[in-house]
């Protein structure tokens, strides 16, 4: 059976009996629930006895001017996805439950990690997600938290949270979710006009292409990595994009330094098409 609270009372109180002998895991969600949500609940529930999916449209990580307003809110269908694959509690707060007090005092920062990449067009952004990350941990209690890997820096900010607020949760990254053409899953897509969703895995592509060059050994130097990154960003922008970043680094975010030798790189892309702003990223194994 599927239950959902509203209340953080009420969710604690259904969750405590079962902490001495279950396992309980956590997906946090803002809804508009897609495959790929639905496949970080099946990894849940591979990992755990309980599983826990919060639904909840954050105001805080939502920059001025950006789609806090029209983000899609679906509580009842993602209900029904949720009943469907089983999952046992939706946590579903209003704003006023989750901040008593609107922008709330209290700030969880996550320093030089959250100020890159999305964070340069986005800084108040990862602010947002660490207060609300933290208020959700400590509201469930998991012993398992799943993240989607779409949102990669995301999921390095949350281990980096985990690792500094001794969270004692086994934080799991999920494999991005993709539909047939290769366009990552994500409930922004719905923003894209049909053109622009035809369009739209050419980003995927872009960024595939630029992971085949990685992996033959291209990127000999600085200077060769980053003309190939050029390279890339011209071919997306010529596609119709307007590339926010494309960068490669080390894959806990840190930037190489060495090209020699085995290497472990990401590939991390946002761009925008129309009104989506599209993220992508690929672990390149060298
Ligand atoms: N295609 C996907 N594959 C795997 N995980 C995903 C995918 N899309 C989202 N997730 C994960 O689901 C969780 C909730 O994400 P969220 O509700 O913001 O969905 P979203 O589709 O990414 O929305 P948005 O378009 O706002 O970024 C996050 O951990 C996110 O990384
Ligand atoms: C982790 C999260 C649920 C926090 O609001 C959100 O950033 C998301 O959906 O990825
Ligand atoms: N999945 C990322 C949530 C956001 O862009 O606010």
């Amino acid at each position: 059976m599927t239950t959902t609270y509203n209340s953080i009372k009420s969710l604690r109180e259904a969750l405590k009996p079962l902490r001495a002998d279950k396992k309980i895991a956590l997906v946090p969600t803002m809804g508009n629930l897609h495959q790929g949500h639905i496949s970080l609940v099946k990894l849940a529930k591979q990992h755990a006895d309980i599983v826990v999916v919060s639904i909840f449209v954050n105001p805080t990580q939502f920059g001025v001017g950006e789609d806090l307003d029209s983000y899609p809110r679906t509580l009842e269908a993602d209900t029904e996805k949720l009943i469907e694959v089983e999952a046992d509690y939706i946590f579903a707060p209003t704003v006023d439950e989750m901040y008593p007090i609107m922008p709330p005092p209290t700030q969880v920062l996550a320093g030089s990690i959250s100020q890159m990449l999305c964070g340069k067009s986005r800084p108040t952004h990862f602010d947002g997600v660490g207060i609300v990350v933290t208020k959700l941990f400590n509201i469930v209690q998991p012993d398992v938290a799943i993240f989607g890997k779409k949102d990669y820096q995301q999921l390095a900010i949350i281990k980096q949270l985990v690792r500094d607020l001794s969270f004692d949760i086994q934080l799991i990254g999920g494999p991005i979710v993709r539909a047939e053409d290769g366009l990552a899953l994500s409930s922004r897509n719905q923003y894209l006009t049909e053109t622009e969703r035809a369009a739209a895995p050419e980003l995927h592509k872009a960024v595939q292409d630029l992971a085949v060059k990685l992996q033959s050994g291209r990127a000999t130097s600085e200077t060769a990595l980053q003309s190939l990154i050029e390279e890339s960003i011209t071919a997306i922008n010529a596609k119709g994009f307007k590339v926010d970043y494309l960068e490669v680094r080390n894959q806990d975010l840190t930037p190489i330094t060495e090209f020699a030798g085995k290497q472990s790189w990401v590939i991390a892309v946002a761009a925008w098409l129309g009104k989506a702003r599209l993220l992508d990223n690929q672990e390149v194994d060298i």
